[in-house]
């Protein structure tokens, strides 16, 4: 029978949320301390723990079928691989960044200068387009030290909250690009892989879709229940059900949670009470 491989990053920033979506998922992995390799037991998939640098390689290579890693890897790799989804955490940017006292103009700043950066090929690309000569200087980690032990006048790395480059003296010039976990698929799969793959989605979107909604519930007196319910949006339509005590109803409904504050105020404010506000763990549409 057929099974599908996914590859995931041994350790660091990818690691934990990887497991815990596949878990979420309702897979189940027998996970023995430091293995490599580990079989689902209800699903057939077995998860390779790797180097995340390592992972794109294998997955054009069809080691591995399936994989999550960052999309800044993935253009950084240039590996011949699919995205069959983008999963919402694991947010950052590539950018460039020069010491905060810099008077910087433009990305012709670094025209005849050192940058110093683990991630050439993207950068080669950024610099090429903007018609800008310099030199990159290969780093694996700890990039952000560079300029202030006169490596190079400039980095080009992995931003996220800021705080390595604020806690480094350097300030963000250029967006590169934006980057987030993702879900690739080698393309070479068969048919049976491919229905495989298709379950996982089906498990995965459901989860996904959860997680961008709230189930809401309220009561709301009977005079009130038409605005309450027009302010609704609901999966088809809110549910309203009469409550033990005469004259009021209880409404159920699900609202995104980008509306979410927006929706709560006009709900209270159109004369809903006791407002319950519940997460939901998977929809299916
Ligand atoms: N500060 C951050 N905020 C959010 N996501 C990040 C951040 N730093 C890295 N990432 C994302 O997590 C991925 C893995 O980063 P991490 O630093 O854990 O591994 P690595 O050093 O590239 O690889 P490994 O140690 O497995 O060889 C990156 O490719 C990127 O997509
Ligand atoms: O904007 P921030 O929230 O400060 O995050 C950015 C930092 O996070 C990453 O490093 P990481 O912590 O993964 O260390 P590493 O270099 O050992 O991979 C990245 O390379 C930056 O240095
Ligand atoms: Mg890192």
């Amino acid at each position: 029978m057929s099974k599908l491989k996914i590859a995931v990053q041994k350790s660091g920033r990818l690691n934990e949320e990887s497991i815990s979506l596949l878990k979420n998922c309702g897979i189940h992995i027998d996970n023995g301390k430091d293995q490599l390799k580990a079989s689902a037991s209800n699903f057939p998939l077995e998860v390779l723990y790797l180097r995340n640098g390592d992972i794109p390689q294998y997955v054009e290579d069809g080691v591995a079928d399936l994989a999550i890693v960052g999309e800044n890897l993935l253009v950084e790799s240039q590996n011949d691989i699919e995205v069959v989804r983008k999963l919402g955490f694991s947010k950052c940017k590539l950018s460039l960044a020069v010491p905060k006292e810099v008077d910087y103009q433009g990305v012709q700043f670094f025209e005849g200068k050192k940058i110093a950066t683990s991630y050439p090929n993207t950068l080669t690309q950024y610099l090429k387009k903007n018609k800008v000569n310099a030199e990159i200087h290969l780093i694996k980690g700890s990039v952000e030290i560079a300029p202030n032990i006169g490596l190079a006048e400039g980095i080009c790395d992995l931003v996220s909250s800021g705080s390595t480059l604020f806690k480094n003296g350097l300030k963000e010039t250029d967006t590169i690009l934006t980057s987030e976990a993702c879900l690739v698929k080698s393309k070479k799969l068969n048919a049976e892989q491919n229905a495989l793959l298709d379950t996982l989605l089906f498990r995965l979107d459901a989860v996904q879709k959860g997680k961008k909604s709230k189930y809401v519930l309220m009561n709301v007196p009977n005079h009130k229940l038409e605005q309450v319910v027009s302010i609704l949006p609901g999966m088809r339509s809110p549910t309203v059900l009469p409550l033990a005590e005469e004259g009021w109803s209880s409404v159920h409904s699900v609202i995104e949670e980008g509306k979410f504050w927006e929706v709560i105020d006009q709900l209270k404010a159109a004369g809903a009470e006791g407002l319950l506000i519940v997460p939901i763990e998977k929809m299916v549409l």
